[in-house]
Order: C-alpha cells, then structure tokens, then sequence
C-alpha cells in the first residue's frame, strides 16, 4: 500500500491509499478516517461507505462530514473507489457505465469482466487488506448513496454473516427495473436475468439468511426518488420476508450531499448501536 495523504482531523488522521487489486488487476485507490480511539490502542469496528455514480473515494470523504460522529462514536470509516480506473481499463462516454459507475457487480461481459469485478473486491479483498493493516476489529457495518446504496444493501443482503448492519441514502433497490440498473446490468452482465437478480436487494431480500438490520433515507424533493430509486419497494420486499427495516422520507431533501450530511449522524449512531459501542 501507499500512502498518498494524510492529515489530521478531529483527532484521529483521514489518509488516501493506492493499492494493486488483484481482484480488479489495477490499482485502486481508497479513503480512510482513523480515529483518536485507534491511536490509544484499541480495535475499533469498520463501515464502508460507498459513493455513487461519478463519486471517486473523494465524495464522502469530503462531503458527507461523517468524521466528526466517527471520531466521537470511535468507528474507523472506509470510502472505497466506485470502480477501477486506468488507461488500460474500459470505459464509456456516459456517467452511469463504465469507470466512476461499476454497480458493485463481478461483470462478466467484454470489456468490462477484466477488471470490473468491484463486488468481490468490497467483499473479500478491501476488508481484507484493511484488517490486515490497521487496528480494526472483523467487525463491519455498510453504508451508501444511490448506486452505493444499492452496492451496500446487496452486499449486505448477500453476506449478511459478515456485517452487524446496513443503511442507504436515497438507494437504487430495483436495478433490474430501472433505467440506470438496466443498462449496467446488460452492459456488465449480458441480458441473463437470474444474474442480474444476484445483484437487485428487491430479490437478494428474500434470500437472507440473518435478519439485518437495515436504515433507509430518501428525500422527497430528489429528482432520481419516482424514476430510479423507489426505495418504498425495498420496504415492502423487506416486511414481506421478516427483516427490521427502518424508512425515513425526508421532505424538502434532494439527492445531493447536503442531504446526507444532514442525517449522517443519525446513520452512523445506528451502526455503532449495532456493532455494540
Ligand atoms: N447527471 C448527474 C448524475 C451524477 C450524480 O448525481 N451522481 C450522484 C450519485 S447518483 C447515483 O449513484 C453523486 O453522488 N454525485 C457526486 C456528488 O458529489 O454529488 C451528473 O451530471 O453527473
């Protein structure tokens, strides 16, 4: 790993590190809070947090204002890229394909498949290489924002064995039947709908094994809230197969970072509670 930054902040230290993927076969970058509890000593538990679409590790990281609850509630925060990046990586003219826009899925489609393989890599690798490198514990909570939110859930949903709890601000829960998640899906997966169901939480819900908690924000004045988010169907999915959801429509909100920083706290307080601090 190398460390490209590293500046003090409420305490603790935010870095920016470039690391090889093996799972991806390119470099990838990643963000992280460390806060003060960590440089006493102690282990502290993780939550990822994944941006949206065009978002790099740099959104969140300086735009949600989340490391001010993270140094208080003593939780590391990791901001992982949206996808690999490079000359030598596919790419695509549109914002929603291609880099800045990998959906969180393993493509299996040329050009995408070589290195578009962002779902085992928030899965396996980065969890991996963060326990191995910094005093955390194995415990893990996920978070995210539209295309992230949506990553966040199905990659919760999927593992649920792995993280104590998930939340979303304005997620994509649907992709099979929106615009966005279509055309990624057929792009990066080809038109074989059993995969695509793999990576859709509407369907991933039904096949949880543990009951994890999940926390949804939506604002009402969000452009992308009736066209391709529709989070209240991910509500209905989840009493339907018996998992605590919790559902806060937030009038006036829109779909940018001013929202989230909004409610940051509330998310982040729930995944302590969760991970048990
Ligand atoms: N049309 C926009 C679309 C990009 C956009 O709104 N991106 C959101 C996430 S949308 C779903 O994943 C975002 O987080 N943008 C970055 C930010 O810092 O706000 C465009 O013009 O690109």
């Amino acid at each position: 790993m190398q460390l490209l930054s590293s500046q003090k902040m409420f305490n603790g230290w935010q870095q920016r590190y470039r690391h090889y993927s093996q799972t991806n076969q390119c470099d990838m970058t990643f963000s992280i809070y460390i806060p003060f509890r960590v440089t006493q000593g102690y282990k502290v538990p993780t939550v990822y947090c994944l941006a949206g679409l065009t978002c790099t590790d740099e959104n969140f990281t300086i735009k949600a204002g989340a490391q001010q609850y993270a140094a208080q509630l003593g939780l590391v925060l990791v901001m992982p890229d949206t996808s690999p990046r490079g000359e030598d990586v596919a790419n695509d003219a549109a914002y929603d394909l291609g880099q800045g826009a990998g959906f969180y899925v393993n493509a299996t489609e040329a050009p995408w498949a070589k290195h578009f393989q962002m779902y085992d890599y928030i899965v396996q690798e980065l969890p991996d290489l963060i326990e191995a490198n910094f005093d955390v514990t194995q415990e893990r909570s996920l978070m995210g924002h539209s295309m992230g939110g949506h990553g966040a859930l199905v990659i919760a949903l999927r593992n649920s064995e792995r993280y104590k709890s998930v939340s979303a601000f304005a997620p994509i829960v649907n992709p099979m039947d929106i615009p966005w998640g279509q055309k990624a899906l057929n792009a990066y997966l080809g038109d074989n709908q059993a995969a695509w169901a793999q990576y859709d939480a509407c369907h991933c819900i039904n096949h949880a094994s543990h009951r994890l908690p999940i926390l949804i924000d939506q604002g009402t004045a969000d452009e992308f809230y009736p066209t391709q988010l529709q989070p209240e169907k991910l509500v209905t999915a989840a009493k339907v197969a018996g998992c605590p959801i919790q559902f806060n429509l937030r009038q006036d909100y829109d779909h940018s970072y001013y929202f989230i920083a909004s409610f940051v706290e509330t998310h982040l307080t729930f995944h302590a509670e969760h991970l048990g601090l």
